[in-house]
């Protein structure tokens, strides 16, 4: 065993013996959360731009800011960067595809058009990898969806259009259920809104409600297919009123049995969706989180260890909501490292988790049941200097990812010996264009 094995086993056989003095099992903790899947979002790795070279506006109210090197161009480019970000990351996780990373040949079908063998690279990807898929719809970036409208569009046309392509969507999530063996989750966003005060909500969300009945008309077994919705306060484009609204999205959750998708930065700026897992998880039967971190506005950062972030991981863990819900990323930054933009995202997402399963939650509820306010709010500080650390370091050691720092040099290596001359290998060709 080298020096550095040795010093973190060491540490963390330390930190074992102080939280089982709170009678914490950090065994048990550490057993758990290598049960927890995270879904990666495959946008991170292109700025959310996918392969069908369409050359179109991103739109619907998204924006990435930066221009990195080394963004990925292909289908194997993007498999071969997640599966280094899968290397630097304890545990086994999961992959979000979007339906623009189908692979479409020379011709590429509309998005109504879409279908399962498009996917069966990713698909073969993931069973080799082992690793289950979660999917979305993408209605934006598209010629139909120019106005900021697509499922409450007052065009039946354009509405049918976005119908269809739903449709298509949840086929494809059902087949990658089936195939992989874990249950796809197909989450639906659209962007639909004004950015003007409207003279009619109603109009807008009673055709929402109708489409999303006819795209969700087709019911599939939940071992291998399940169905989230996820709403917006606003975005770019429409900030005065959003059709898929957090009160729309919860009712309609609540009505059809569907997930609701809760994502981290699309409330206002100070409000957290953790105190909303308690009254959600008792009307649907599962959620699913795109963690985010909003700054100022819907900014889709990279996920840090905030307080909103623990704030989450400690409601999953207190209410026992970790086997309703499914736990995916959301945010785009191409202003660093994409693939480090993974790693430190969801590094940060499961260290949350490991704090929260290293609580010790039966003491603090045992002061709070006594009314003893004062004991909870000490415990509660404490526990945040608890010397977890040792024990998520150990935690990697243990599952072979790389301890502290290190992941970082491999990052650099990749983007020496192989993002950097993706690039150069670009500008060859727009220079030969
Ligand atoms: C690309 C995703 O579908 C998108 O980020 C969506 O989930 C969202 O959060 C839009 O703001
Ligand atoms: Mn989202």
């Amino acid at each position: 065993m080298s020096d550095s094995c040795a010093s973190v086993e060491q540490a963390y056989q330390l930190a074992r013996e102080r939280y089982a003095s709170l009678g914490v099992d950090t065994e048990q903790a550490l057993a758990r959360l290598a049960t927890i899947p995270i879904s990666l979002h495959c946008w991170q790795g292109d700025d959310v731009v996918g392969f069908e070279q369409s050359g179109d506006e991103l739109g619907g109210g998204l924006a990435v800011t930066g221009n990195y090197p080394g963004k990925a161009n292909t289908p194997d480019e993007l498999r071969s960067d997640l599966e280094l970000a899968y290397s630097l990351i304890p545990g086994k996780h999961r992959l979000n595809l979007h339906a623009i990373y189908g692979e479409f040949g020379s011709h590429v079908p509309d998005r109504n058009e879409i279908d399962t063998d498009h996917f069966t690279g990713w698909i073969d990807w993931a069973k080799d990898q082992q690793i289950g898929l979660d999917f979305n719809p993408t209605y934006f970036a598209h010629p139909k969806a120019n106005d900021g409208l697509t499922l409450a569009h007052p065009d039946k046309a354009i509405r049918d259009f976005w119908i269809e392509h739903g449709i298509a969507c949840r086929k494809i999530g059902a087949a990658m259920g089936q195939a992989t063996g874990t249950a796809c989750v197909t989450n639906s966003w659209i962007p639909d809104g004004y950015k003007d005060t409207p003279a009619d909500r109603k109009s807008p969300r009673l055709r929402l409600l109708d489409s999303l009945d006819k795209v969700f008309a087709e019911k599939f077994d939940p071992q291998i297919h399940l169905d989230a919705v996820e709403s917006k306060l606003f975005g770019i484009g429409s900030e005065s009123y959003v059709v898929g609204s957090h009160e729309f999205y919860l009712g309609y959750a609540i009505t059809r049995q569907t997930l609701l998708c809760l994502d981290a930065g699309h409330f206002h700026p100070t409000e957290g969706i953790a105190d909303k897992f308690s009254s959600v998880l008792m009307h649907v039967p599962e959620m699913l989180l795109h963690v985010s971190r909003g700054v100022r506005w819907d900014s889709d950062h990279v996920v840090t260890y905030t307080d909103d972030l623990q704030a989450i991981a400690l409601e999953l863990v207190r209410g026992d909501y970790l086997a309703r819900t499914h736990i995916g990323l959301d945010y785009f930054d191409a202003s660093i490292n994409r693939i480090a933009a993974w790693a430190i995202g969801t590094r940060n997402m499961l260290k949350a988790l490991l704090m929260a399963l290293l609580e010790p939650t039966e003491q603090l509820i045992a002061y709070e049941q006594s009314g003893d306010f004062t004991a909870r709010l000490a415990l509660m500080e404490e526990a945040k200097v608890l010397p977890f650390g040792a024990v998520w370091d150990y935690h990697c050691l243990k599952s072979e990812a790389p301890v502290g720092m290190a992941w970082l040099n491999k990052v650099k290596d990749y983007e020496q010996s192989t993002l950097l001359s993706r690039e150069a290998e670009c500008s060859a060709a727009s220079v030969n264009a």
